[in-house]
């Protein structure tokens, strides 16, 4: 369980995060929503501490605020950035491995279940991370998250510019781990009918503050039309 209490953020002088008040519970997709610039992926960046905030970011009981990045991927909390952020030069293996570098128990190889869930890494191994389509980069940037260990999974627009079987094949993916394996997953998605798909609740920001929130099955049409039409 994430629970975000009284979280505000600044760039410099501009106030983008106000009073932030959000939990996200194990074996559920919580999916944030807003038009652009509401501050989503601010959010998502402050729970992983790259940009200073304050409040309270209690993960599992423990508090995160003033804890290094690094520490709170140890802590259990993996993280798939907005663009992937794959490294271009790196073979699939190596980018794998980088999230193996988190890890406390010093474990070195790459854990099956990675390609269980996502054959195509396997058969791309050695390939270079920037040769790979981007629907097999979000794959990877997942599969590098979870060698981390976590129990959560934070992920930014998932979606965002691929093509919609491998959306549906992480959808899915990401479902079996909420249920099968109990992760907390908190992601942000502006497509609709993923969210109604695999959502089960919504966050809905206006502004950097939540103006809504609700299970998925309250995702009405007016709710839509008020907070995220454009
Ligand atoms: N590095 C930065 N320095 C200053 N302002 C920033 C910075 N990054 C984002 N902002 C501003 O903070 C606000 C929130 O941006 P953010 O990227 O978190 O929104 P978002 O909801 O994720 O948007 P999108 O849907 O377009 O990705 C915006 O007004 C944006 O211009």
């Amino acid at each position: 369980m994430i629970e975000i209490a009284n979280l505000n953020q600044f760039y410099g002088e501009s106030h983008t995060l106000w009073d932030m008040n959000l939990n996200a519970e194990p074996g559920k997709i919580t999916c944030v929503m807003g038009r652009n610039g509401v501050g989503k992926t601010t959010l998502m960046k402050s729970i992983m501490g790259l940009l200073p905030s304050s409040g309270s970011i209690k993960y599992q009981g423990k508090e995160l605020i003033g804890i290094a990045p690094e520490k709170r991927a140890e802590i259990g909390i993996g993280y798939v950035p907005q663009g992937r952020e794959i490294f271009s030069q790196l073979t699939v293996e190596e980018n794998l491995k980088i999230g193996l570098l988190a890890r406390k128990d010093k474990v070195k190889e790459v854990p099956q279940r990675i390609y269980e869930l996502f054959p195509v890494l396997k058969e791309m191994l050695h390939r270079k991370g920037g040769d790979l389509s981007g629907g097999q980069q979000q794959q990877l940037a997942i599969g590098r998250a979870l060698c981390t260990n976590p129990s959560m999974l934070i992920l930014d627009e998932p979606g965002e510019g691929i093509q919609p079987n491998i959306v549906q094949m992480i959808g899915e993916v990401i479902q079996k781990l909420a249920k099968e394996e109990n992760f907390t997953i908190l992601l942000v998605e502006q497509k609709l009918p993923f969210s109604r798909k695999f959502a089960d609740q919504f966050v809905i920001m206006e502004r950097g503050r939540v103006v809504a929130e609700n299970t998925i099955d309250q995702l009405t049409d007016e709710v839509v039309e008020q907070y995220l039409s454009v």
